[in-house]
Formats: C-alpha cells, structure tokens, sequence
C-alpha cells in the first residue's frame, strides 16, 4: 500500500491527513501515475449545443470536424465522446480530450485552422452554440482514482502509469487527502466568477473568469461489464439514485456551491451510447463538494450500497467507478462560449437580465 501522492509531489507538510498512519482501507483503489517530467496536464472539454432533432445532425457533424482537428500535430493524448440534454432541453455533445503536456494544448490551439474555426463569425450564425471549457491543472493540484489497476480512464489514459494500491481512501475527506497540495494548504477558494467579455446570452461570444480554487470532479461509472445481480443492483438501486443526486446538482446546485453539473452519457465514435456515464461538476470549492458528498440523501445511498455491494461480492465487482478531481486556480482555467444559452456550464447563475 503506498500514498495517493507520488513521491516527487510530497513535500513537508503543515496540515495533517484526516487518517492515522496505521489506516487500512476496506479495500483496493488506484491512482494514475505520471512521469516527473509532466508538470502540467490538459483537460478540455469541446462542447456543441442544439435544440431539437433537426440540429443533431449538424452538431454530430461539427463534433466528428473537432474529432479530426485532435489528429493534427500537437492534439490530445485521449479523447471521450459524451452526451446529455440540459435542464432547458438543449442537446450537449461534448468531446473531452486530455493531452499530458500544456504546452502541446497551447501549440494544437494555435494551430491556424483550429484558431480560424474558432474565431469565425459563422459560429455565431449556423444554429449552434460552442463552447470550450478548459482545466490545465498542474500535477499538485489534482487527483485521480480508479477501483481496477488496469483499465484507466480520462486523465489517467494519458498520464501512462499506475500507483500500487493507495491508503487514502474510503473515508470522508480522503479526495483532499489525495491532493498533493492538500499537504500545505487548504485550497479555500477567493474571488467570484466574472463575465470578461459578451453577455451570457445567444448569439454572443462570452469569456468566463474562474476564481481562485474552483473545484472540478468527473466522476465516472460502467456498467458495461455487469451481469445478473450485480447489474440489476446498479441499473435499478444505484442508478436511479445516482439520477436524483445529479439532477438536483443541475437544478438546485447554485445554492449549495455548485456551479454547473451535466449527468453524462458516453458515445462510441459513431454516436451510439454506450453503458458508461459520470457526473462532471464545477463547485466553488472543495469544501462545498466535499459537504454534498458526504450528506446529500442521494450520495449517501450510493456510498453505502458501494460499500455493501464490494462486500457482498466479496470484492470482485465488474461495476466500474473512478474520478478525477482537480482544485484550479485562477490560471488553470479558460471558459468561452459561443452562441450558448444563458445558463450553460461556468455562465449558470451570472446572467444579469
Ligand atoms: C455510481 C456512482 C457513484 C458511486 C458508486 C460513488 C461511490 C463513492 C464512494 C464509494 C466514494 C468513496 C471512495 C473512496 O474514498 O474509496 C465516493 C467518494 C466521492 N464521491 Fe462518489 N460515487 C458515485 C458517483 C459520484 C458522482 C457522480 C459524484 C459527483 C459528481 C461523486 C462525488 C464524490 C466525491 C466528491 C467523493 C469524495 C468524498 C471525500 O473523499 O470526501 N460521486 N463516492
């Protein structure tokens, strides 16, 4: 059993792990591992917005175009297909990449005809919304965990290494624990959300300032590989649950600190869902996940039934479940949309009118 923080990230702490040294977990969880030379990761998040069936053809389109520009020189190490419709009824398809290196993420944004598609008019004008949603956290600021060793998934993919099992899981406060800056700080979040440029509105092009220690999660299930009890324990115990506690994150989140949450769906790459889904969210800090986590009714139910099902199947579940959570600062993130209703992603709660 090892720590969640790798070797080169520890440094002498000021704050303490909520657990004793001696803790032992109830049972396996892994993390990613990067070589010490990735200093900063990249995950993006390449959004199309439409409404109604007659645009999904359009927005497939436009999401396979963003697919083939993550080909060219300096495009992401891995990439996810997703899909869910919001709580004003538009279609979200999103493609989520993750390079290793920002710097590439820099070169590949760069790249002159990614940057003209981008900043054309014709975005404003072809009947979708776009948006990019990019965290560039650096390797203290974020953590990632897995319930197999072998099969990663997000960040992980491109991070290329795994840790032995890890001693800080499977109590509340332990996600903290895992976050190399937990070690000295408390990653309290200063500052409020800004519109810096547009109106949050269509037909605008609006840019979105985080503020300091915004936190992110993905936090992400298959169910793929299930079968009898255990398949019928998540799609009609776990699942439905798991429903409620994101829809009111959607719906009710603003007041308890979250920002933005989408209960995703995956796609393979000719758009055909796939039984795999996660939770992104975007909270004002750690802390306020932190508290929904271990009280909201519906989270609870979950961790419990998780705990009860790991026993009951004596630790050989094919349910599979991970998250990557990240604390931001200000720099590590970048918010722009084009032609999106008032209410999507980081502009939740921001319009004015
Ligand atoms: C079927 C879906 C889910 C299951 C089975 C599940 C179960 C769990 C379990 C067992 C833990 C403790 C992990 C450990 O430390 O070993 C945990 C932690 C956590 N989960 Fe979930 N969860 C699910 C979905 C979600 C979603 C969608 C979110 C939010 C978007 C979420 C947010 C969190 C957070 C923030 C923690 C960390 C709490 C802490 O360490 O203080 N979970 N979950």
């Amino acid at each position: 059993m090892e720590s969640a923080i790798a070797e080169h990230l520890k440094c002498p702490r000021t704050r303490h792990r909520r657990v004793e040294d001696d803790y032992t977990p109830p049972y396996p969880v892994w993390s990613a591992r990067a070589p010490a030379s990735v200093k900063r990761v990249v995950m993006g998040y390449f959004g199309v917005q439409s409404r109604g069936a007659e645009m999904q053809g359009r927005a497939c389109a436009t999401l396979m175009k963003i697919v083939r520009d993550f080909a060219l020189p300096d495009g992401p190490g891995h990439h996810d297909l997703a899909h869910y419709v919001d709580a004003d009824g538009y279609d979200n398809m999103i493609a989520i990449a993750y390079w290793s290196e920002a710097a590439a993420h820099e070169r590949w944004c760069a790249t002159p005809e990614i940057d003209a598609w981008w900043r054309s008019d014709d975005r404003l004008s072809e009947g979708l919304g776009h948006f990019r949603e990019i965290a560039s956290p650096r390797v203290e600021h974020f953590e990632t965990m897995f319930n197999t060793p072998n099969r990663f998934e997000g960040v992980g993919v491109v991070m290329g290494e795994v840790s032995g099992e890890l001693q800080e899981h499977g109590y509340w406060g332990s996600m903290r624990d895992r976050i190399p800056l937990s070690q000295t700080d408390a990653m309290a979040p200063s500052g409020t959300r800004a519109v810096i440029a547009g109106t949050p509105a269509p037909g605008q092009r609006v840019r979105v300032a985080g503020h300091e220690n915004i936190a992110m999660i993905r936090s992400g299930q298959e169910w793929a590989e299930t079968t009898g009890q255990e398949r019928t324990l998540y799609l009609e115990d776990m699942e439905p649950v798991l429903r409620e506690g994101m829809d009111f994150l959607r719906d009710e989140g603003l007041g308890i600190g979250c920002y933005s949450n989408r209960y995703m769906h995956h796609l393979d790459a000719a758009g055909a869902p796939l039984q795999k889904s996660f939770g992104l969210s975007f909270w004002r800090s750690l802390a306020d996940m932190e508290r929904w986590a271990e009280s909201h009714p519906t989270h609870v139910a979950i961790f419990g039934s998780f705990m009860r099902y790991v026993q009951a199947l004596n630790f050989q579940l094919q349910l599979r479940v991970y998250h990557e959570v990240s604390v931001l600062k200000a720099d590590e993130q970048s918010y722009e949309y084009i032609n999106c209703h008032a209410r999507s992603g980081l502009m939740n709660g921001l319009a004015t009118a």
